[in-house]
């Protein structure tokens, strides 16, 4: 369990992070998405000890993070992959953790083997590795402990598609089995396919938060065929309003009843999916800000 309160944030005059607060439950992963600069990483730090929060406490599995006795066994933390000591090889890197924790030397041959890095990989030092194989073994980095809790900060960031969709597995087991996940992103798509809840932030403030199904409903459905004109027609004739939207027609129903209502009067589809709801008109419009404030 990872408890944020009212978390604060300021560097000079400048709120990193503003009035911040959320929960993360035993058995779900959170995603924690926000565009670049929203105050992500700076949470992640407060709640991890490592940056001094102007107000508000942060706890994880009811203690500051700074007062756990053995942390590496009770949250496992992936700030920043490429941070880890570039002269040794992947194998010291994991020996030496495991013997601060006081783990048993074979703790690491079994992380090394459950991240996928093999004997060759294993023994290459650091600075040699790409940025998804530094993911890597960051992610064994933090369980190497077998911690109850996960905090990882980006951490899609330089996997292929394959190492995105092992890491999906990954999370979402830990999850459930009991675990506590929280994991940032700056992409909406990114966390919805593993999130069970998510906590948006922008400007440093949270802008939604709730369980992902219900944040990302609502926004009707998006129908596209050849022939608009009659698909109108077949729309009209079920007693559904549709309005023209960039994709195709919008229509404020469930995606059942509009495809029933185009096979009824046989028109034929070109596309029929939920559209976009306010969480992701919420995030476009975020991200939009943000790339005008910082220009990337
Ligand atoms: N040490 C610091 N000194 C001054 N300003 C900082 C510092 N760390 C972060 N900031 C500022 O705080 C804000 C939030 O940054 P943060 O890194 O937490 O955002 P983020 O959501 O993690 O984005 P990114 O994905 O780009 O890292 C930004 O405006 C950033 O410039």
């Amino acid at each position: 369990m990872i408890s944020v309160e009212h978390l604060s944030k300021r560097y000079g005059r400048h709120a990193a992070v503003d009035d911040v607060s959320f929960r993360c439950e035993p058995g779900t992963v959170t995603g924690f998405l926000g565009p670049n600069g929203a105050g992500k990483s700076t949470t992640m730090r407060m709640i991890c000890g490592l940056t001094p929060p102007t107000a508000g406490r942060a706890t994880v599995a009811g203690r500051r993070y700074r007062d756990l006795p053995n942390p590496g066994r009770e949250v496992g933390v992936l700030l920043d992959a490429s941070a880890q000591h570039a002269g040794r090889t992947g194998r010291e890197a994991l020996a030496v953790a495991a013997s601060t924790m006081g783990l048993d030397r074979r703790e690491v041959a079994a992380k090394l083997d459950l991240v996928g890095l093999d004997a060759a990989a294993a023994k290459r030092r650091v600075r040699a590795y790409s940025l998804g194989m530094r993911q890597r073994l960051g992610i064994a980095l933090a369980l190497l402990g077998d911690p109850r809790v996960l905090i990882l900060d980006e951490p899609a960031n330089g996997l292929d598609p394959e190492g995105i969709f092992w890491m999906r597995g990954l999370l979402r087991d830990f999850a459930d089995r009991g675990g506590t996940v929280l994991l940032s992103s700056h992409l909406l798509r990114e966390v919805e396919a593993v999130a069970d809840r998510l906590v948006v932030i922008g400007g440093g403030r949270i802008v939604a938060q709730g369980d992902k199904s219900e944040l990302l409903a609502g926004g009707g459905t998006l129908v596209r065929a050849r022939d608009t004109g009659a698909l109108r027609r077949a729309l009209d004739a079920a007693g559904l309003a549709a309005r023209d939207s960039a994709d195709g027609l919008l229509v404020p129903a469930e995606t059942e009843a509009v495809g029933q209502a185009a096979a009824d009067a046989g028109v034929a589809l070109a596309e029929l999916r939920p559209a976009d709801g306010r969480l992701e008109q919420l995030f476009l419009t975020l991200t939009a800000e943000s790339t005008k404030e910082t220009g990337k």
